[in-house]
Protein backbone atom coordinates (compact mmCIF):
# COMPACT_ATOMS: atom_id res chain seq x y z
CA UNK A 1 0.00 0.00 0.00
CA UNK A 2 1.58 3.55 -1.27
CA UNK A 3 -1.05 5.82 0.50
CA UNK A 4 -0.54 6.35 4.52
CA UNK A 5 -3.16 8.93 4.90
CA UNK A 6 -6.82 9.15 2.60
CA UNK A 7 -9.13 12.32 3.59
CA UNK A 8 -11.95 12.80 1.39
CA UNK A 9 -14.66 15.53 2.43
CA UNK A 10 -14.06 15.59 6.15
CA UNK A 11 -16.22 17.72 8.22
CA UNK A 12 -16.43 18.88 11.82
CA UNK A 13 -18.64 20.78 13.54
CA UNK A 14 -18.61 22.07 17.19
CA UNK A 15 -21.21 23.62 18.54
CA UNK A 16 -21.98 26.94 16.68
CA UNK A 17 -18.87 26.69 14.74
CA UNK A 18 -17.46 24.46 11.72
CA UNK A 19 -13.77 24.03 12.36
CA UNK A 20 -13.26 21.84 8.92
CA UNK A 21 -15.42 21.86 6.47
CA UNK A 22 -14.96 19.54 3.01
CA UNK A 23 -10.94 18.58 3.69
CA UNK A 24 -9.25 15.92 1.59
CA UNK A 25 -5.89 14.58 2.22
CA UNK A 26 -3.55 12.54 0.42
CA UNK A 27 -0.18 11.64 2.23
CA UNK A 28 2.13 8.52 0.40
CA UNK A 29 4.08 6.40 2.43
CA UNK A 30 7.56 7.45 3.11
CA UNK A 31 6.42 11.16 2.65
CA UNK A 32 7.04 14.47 4.92
CA UNK A 33 4.31 16.15 4.72
CA UNK A 34 3.58 19.46 6.26
CA UNK A 35 0.15 21.50 7.31
CA UNK A 36 0.25 25.60 7.15
CA UNK A 37 -2.59 27.94 8.11
CA UNK A 38 -3.06 30.73 10.58
CA UNK A 39 -4.51 30.06 14.03
CA UNK A 40 -7.98 28.30 13.95
CA UNK A 41 -7.52 26.68 10.49
CA UNK A 42 -8.37 23.90 11.71
CA UNK A 43 -4.90 21.97 11.53
CA UNK A 44 -5.25 20.66 14.87
CA UNK A 45 -8.72 19.24 14.70
CA UNK A 46 -7.52 17.08 11.59
CA UNK A 47 -4.62 15.96 12.94
CA UNK A 48 -6.57 14.85 16.10
CA UNK A 49 -9.06 13.12 13.77
CA UNK A 50 -6.72 11.16 11.76
CA UNK A 51 -4.88 10.23 15.21
CA UNK A 52 -8.24 8.89 16.30
CA UNK A 53 -8.36 11.65 19.49
CA UNK A 54 -10.94 13.39 18.27
CA UNK A 55 -14.75 12.21 16.46
CA UNK A 56 -15.89 13.77 13.04
CA UNK A 57 -19.00 14.97 11.91
CA UNK A 58 -18.88 13.49 8.46
CA UNK A 59 -16.69 12.25 6.05
CA UNK A 60 -14.18 9.37 5.18
CA UNK A 61 -10.71 9.18 6.81
CA UNK A 62 -8.08 6.07 6.33
CA UNK A 63 -5.07 6.39 8.43
CA UNK A 64 -2.83 3.25 7.50
CA UNK A 65 -5.38 1.19 6.23
CA UNK A 66 -7.73 1.78 8.59
CA UNK A 67 -10.73 4.45 9.89
CA UNK A 68 -8.89 5.71 13.26
CA UNK A 69 -12.71 5.94 14.38
CA UNK A 70 -12.68 2.79 14.71
CA UNK A 71 -9.07 1.27 14.81
CA UNK A 72 -7.70 -0.82 17.78
CA UNK A 73 -4.74 -0.87 20.01
CA UNK A 74 -2.60 -2.72 17.54
CA UNK A 75 -3.00 -0.04 15.01
CA UNK A 76 -2.46 2.92 17.59
CA UNK A 77 1.04 1.28 18.26
CA UNK A 78 2.44 1.81 14.76
CA UNK A 79 1.85 5.87 14.94
CA UNK A 80 4.30 8.22 17.03
CA UNK A 81 2.46 11.17 18.14
CA UNK A 82 4.09 14.75 19.88
CA UNK A 83 1.31 16.81 20.61
CA UNK A 84 1.71 20.36 21.19
CA UNK A 85 0.58 20.56 25.37
CA UNK A 86 4.05 19.36 26.33
CA UNK A 87 4.51 16.33 28.32
CA UNK A 88 3.34 16.61 32.50
CA UNK A 89 6.58 16.69 33.88
CA UNK A 90 7.16 13.84 36.35
CA UNK A 91 9.17 12.92 38.91
CA UNK A 92 10.76 10.59 36.44
CA UNK A 93 14.39 10.86 34.80
CA UNK A 94 15.18 11.58 30.86
CA UNK A 95 15.90 8.10 30.54
CA UNK A 96 13.47 6.25 33.05
CA UNK A 97 10.87 8.25 31.33
CA UNK A 98 11.82 6.90 28.02
CA UNK A 99 12.67 3.10 28.82
CA UNK A 100 9.24 3.36 30.63
CA UNK A 101 6.85 4.72 27.21
CA UNK A 102 9.28 2.14 25.09
CA UNK A 103 7.92 -1.19 27.09
CA UNK A 104 4.10 -0.19 25.01
CA UNK A 105 5.52 -0.97 22.21
CA UNK A 106 5.93 -4.25 20.20
CA UNK A 107 9.09 -3.21 18.49
CA UNK A 108 10.64 -0.11 20.42
CA UNK A 109 14.42 2.08 19.66
CA UNK A 110 16.43 1.67 22.00
CA UNK A 111 16.18 4.32 24.57
CA UNK A 112 19.19 5.31 24.86
CA UNK A 113 19.55 5.77 21.15
CA UNK A 114 16.48 7.74 21.39
CA UNK A 115 17.82 10.24 23.88
CA UNK A 116 20.92 10.87 22.05
CA UNK A 117 18.84 11.63 18.72
CA UNK A 118 16.81 14.24 20.69
CA UNK A 119 20.30 15.29 22.24
CA UNK A 120 19.51 14.80 25.57
CA UNK A 121 22.40 12.24 26.13
CA UNK A 122 24.03 14.45 28.97
CA UNK A 123 20.38 14.92 30.38
CA UNK A 124 19.72 11.29 30.55
CA UNK A 125 19.78 11.40 34.47
CA UNK A 126 18.14 14.71 35.07
CA UNK A 127 14.38 14.82 36.37
CA UNK A 128 11.88 16.01 33.42
CA UNK A 129 10.70 18.52 35.86
CA UNK A 130 13.90 20.17 35.98
CA UNK A 131 14.67 20.70 32.46
CA UNK A 132 13.90 23.68 30.67
CA UNK A 133 10.84 23.71 28.45
CA UNK A 134 12.84 23.36 24.99
CA UNK A 135 14.28 20.01 26.77
CA UNK A 136 10.93 19.16 27.68
CA UNK A 137 9.93 19.55 23.98
CA UNK A 138 12.93 17.12 23.02
CA UNK A 139 11.33 14.36 25.59
CA UNK A 140 7.86 14.72 23.52
CA UNK A 141 9.96 14.16 20.73
CA UNK A 142 11.64 11.09 22.38
CA UNK A 143 8.47 9.76 23.42
CA UNK A 144 6.92 10.22 20.17
CA UNK A 145 9.80 8.28 18.08
CA UNK A 146 10.62 5.58 20.31
CA UNK A 147 7.87 2.81 19.24
CA UNK A 148 9.65 2.90 16.11
CA UNK A 149 6.07 4.39 13.89
CA UNK A 150 5.75 4.17 10.26
CA UNK A 151 3.49 6.85 10.54
CA UNK A 152 4.86 10.14 12.91
CA UNK A 153 2.43 13.60 13.83
CA UNK A 154 4.45 16.33 15.04
CA UNK A 155 1.79 18.76 15.99
CA UNK A 156 4.46 22.36 16.13
CA UNK A 157 7.53 20.54 17.50
CA UNK A 158 9.81 22.82 17.57
CA UNK A 159 8.54 25.62 19.28
CA UNK A 160 10.53 27.03 22.11
CA UNK A 161 13.78 25.30 20.29
CA UNK A 162 16.68 27.12 20.49
CA UNK A 163 18.18 27.63 16.67
CA UNK A 164 20.98 24.77 17.12
CA UNK A 165 18.11 22.65 18.59
CA UNK A 166 15.72 23.19 15.30
CA UNK A 167 18.75 22.19 12.95
CA UNK A 168 19.56 19.15 14.83
CA UNK A 169 15.88 18.28 15.43
CA UNK A 170 15.45 18.66 11.45
CA UNK A 171 18.24 16.23 11.07
CA UNK A 172 16.67 13.65 12.98
CA UNK A 173 13.23 13.83 10.97
CA UNK A 174 15.35 14.02 7.40
CA UNK A 175 16.64 11.10 8.93
CA UNK A 176 13.65 9.48 9.95
CA UNK A 177 11.96 10.26 6.51
CA UNK A 178 15.31 8.52 5.03
CA UNK A 179 14.01 5.26 7.08
CA UNK A 180 10.47 5.54 5.42
CA UNK A 181 8.57 6.97 8.25
CA UNK A 182 5.71 8.50 6.99
CA UNK A 183 5.56 12.28 8.82
CA UNK A 184 2.85 14.61 9.07
CA UNK A 185 3.84 18.04 10.26
CA UNK A 186 2.23 21.21 11.58
CA UNK A 187 3.99 24.09 12.28
CA UNK A 188 4.10 28.14 11.81
CA UNK A 189 7.44 28.39 10.86
CA UNK A 190 8.30 28.49 6.78
CA UNK A 191 11.78 28.01 6.63
CA UNK A 192 10.69 24.76 8.80
CA UNK A 193 8.44 23.29 5.75
CA UNK A 194 10.92 24.15 3.08
CA UNK A 195 13.85 22.56 5.17
CA UNK A 196 12.05 19.11 5.69
CA UNK A 197 8.87 18.96 3.87
CA UNK A 198 7.97 17.32 0.21
CA UNK A 199 4.56 18.08 -0.06
CA UNK A 200 2.90 21.04 1.86
CA UNK A 201 -0.85 21.58 2.12
CA UNK A 202 -1.89 25.26 3.17
CA UNK A 203 -5.16 25.30 5.37
CA UNK A 204 -7.63 28.37 5.35
CA UNK A 205 -11.18 27.92 7.45
CA UNK A 206 -11.46 24.28 7.22
CA UNK A 207 -10.24 23.16 4.13
CA UNK A 208 -7.15 22.95 2.03
CA UNK A 209 -6.59 26.27 -0.36
CA UNK A 210 -3.48 24.77 -1.82
CA UNK A 211 -1.25 21.83 -2.31
CA UNK A 212 1.69 21.47 -3.68
CA UNK A 213 5.83 20.91 -2.85
CA UNK A 214 7.32 23.69 -0.95
CA UNK A 215 9.24 24.84 -4.59
CA UNK A 216 5.99 24.72 -6.74
CA UNK A 217 3.02 26.16 -4.11
CA UNK A 218 0.94 28.97 -5.32
CA UNK A 219 3.22 29.03 -8.75
CA UNK A 220 6.15 29.82 -7.08
CA UNK A 221 8.47 28.47 -8.69
CA UNK A 222 7.57 30.20 -12.17
CA UNK A 223 6.67 33.66 -10.21
CA UNK A 224 8.87 36.57 -12.13
CA UNK A 225 12.18 37.16 -10.58
CA UNK A 226 12.98 40.76 -8.97
CA UNK A 227 16.17 41.90 -9.78
CA UNK A 228 17.62 45.04 -7.98
CA UNK A 229 21.10 46.74 -8.67
CA UNK A 230 22.88 50.37 -7.74
CA UNK A 231 24.74 52.45 -9.71
CA UNK A 232 25.43 55.83 -10.18
CA UNK A 233 21.83 56.71 -10.81
CA UNK A 234 20.58 55.18 -8.43
CA UNK A 235 18.61 51.69 -6.91
CA UNK A 236 17.06 50.13 -9.67
CA UNK A 237 14.29 46.83 -9.36
CA UNK A 238 13.11 45.14 -12.49
CA UNK A 239 10.45 42.52 -12.40
CA UNK A 240 10.95 39.57 -14.78
CA UNK A 241 10.80 36.26 -16.02
CA UNK A 242 14.25 36.03 -17.44
CA UNK A 243 16.66 37.26 -14.75
CA UNK A 244 19.89 35.89 -16.24
CA UNK A 245 19.19 37.76 -19.80
CA UNK A 246 18.68 40.78 -17.77
CA UNK A 247 22.11 40.28 -15.69
CA UNK A 248 23.98 39.63 -18.84
CA UNK A 249 22.89 42.75 -20.68
CA UNK A 250 23.36 45.43 -17.59
CA UNK A 251 26.92 43.33 -16.98
CA UNK A 252 27.71 43.72 -20.81
CA UNK A 253 29.68 46.61 -20.28
CA UNK A 254 31.79 44.61 -17.79
CA UNK A 255 31.78 46.94 -14.87
CA UNK A 256 30.55 45.66 -11.59
CA UNK A 257 26.59 45.90 -10.92
CA UNK A 258 26.40 46.98 -7.43
CA UNK A 259 24.40 45.51 -4.09
CA UNK A 260 23.00 42.77 -7.11
CA UNK A 261 20.48 40.69 -5.85
CA UNK A 262 18.29 38.58 -7.68
CA UNK A 263 15.25 36.94 -5.69
CA UNK A 264 11.69 35.07 -6.21
CA UNK A 265 9.03 35.54 -3.65
CA UNK A 266 9.39 33.36 -0.71
CA UNK A 267 7.11 30.79 0.58
CA UNK A 268 5.91 33.14 3.55
CA UNK A 269 5.08 35.57 0.43
CA UNK A 270 2.98 32.62 -1.04
CA UNK A 271 1.66 31.88 1.70
CA UNK A 272 0.72 35.55 3.28
CA UNK A 273 -0.61 35.96 -0.26
CA UNK A 274 -2.60 32.46 -0.37
CA UNK A 275 -3.94 33.51 3.17
CA UNK A 276 -5.05 36.70 2.06
CA UNK A 277 -7.00 35.65 -0.80
CA UNK A 278 -9.56 33.53 1.72
CA UNK A 279 -10.37 36.78 3.94
N1 LIG B 1 -13.21 21.71 21.54
C1 LIG B 1 -13.59 22.73 20.78
N2 LIG B 1 -14.83 23.27 20.91
C2 LIG B 1 -15.25 24.30 20.14
N3 LIG B 1 -14.49 24.88 19.17
C3 LIG B 1 -13.26 24.38 18.99
C4 LIG B 1 -12.74 23.30 19.77
N4 LIG B 1 -11.48 23.03 19.35
C5 LIG B 1 -11.22 23.92 18.35
N5 LIG B 1 -12.29 24.73 18.13
C6 LIG B 1 -12.38 25.80 17.11
O1 LIG B 1 -12.18 25.21 15.83
C7 LIG B 1 -11.37 26.04 15.01
C8 LIG B 1 -10.16 25.26 14.53
O2 LIG B 1 -9.31 25.02 15.63
P1 LIG B 1 -7.92 24.24 15.49
O3 LIG B 1 -7.36 24.09 16.88
O4 LIG B 1 -8.14 22.99 14.72
O5 LIG B 1 -7.04 25.26 14.65
P2 LIG B 1 -5.49 25.24 14.30
O6 LIG B 1 -5.39 25.44 12.84
O7 LIG B 1 -4.84 24.04 14.87
O8 LIG B 1 -4.96 26.54 15.06
P3 LIG B 1 -3.51 26.86 15.75
O9 LIG B 1 -2.59 27.25 14.65
O10 LIG B 1 -3.85 28.03 16.62
O11 LIG B 1 -3.07 25.65 16.52
C9 LIG B 1 -11.03 27.26 15.85
O12 LIG B 1 -11.91 28.31 15.50
C10 LIG B 1 -11.28 26.81 17.28
O13 LIG B 1 -11.71 27.90 18.08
Amino acid sequence: MTTAVSVRGLRKEYPGHVAVSGLDLDIRRGEVFALLGPNGAGKTTTVEILEGHRDRTAGEVSVLGEDPGRAGRAWRARLGIVLQTATDAAELSVAETVRHFAKYYPNPRDPEEVIEKVGLTEKAGTRVKSLSGGQRRRVDVALGIVGRPELLFLDEPTTGFDPEARRRFWALIAGLAGEGTTILLTTHYLDEVEALADRVAVLAHGRVVAEDTPRDLGGRAGAEATVRWVDHRGEHVERTAYPTKLVTELSAGGGELGELTVTRPSLEDIYLDLIGDTE
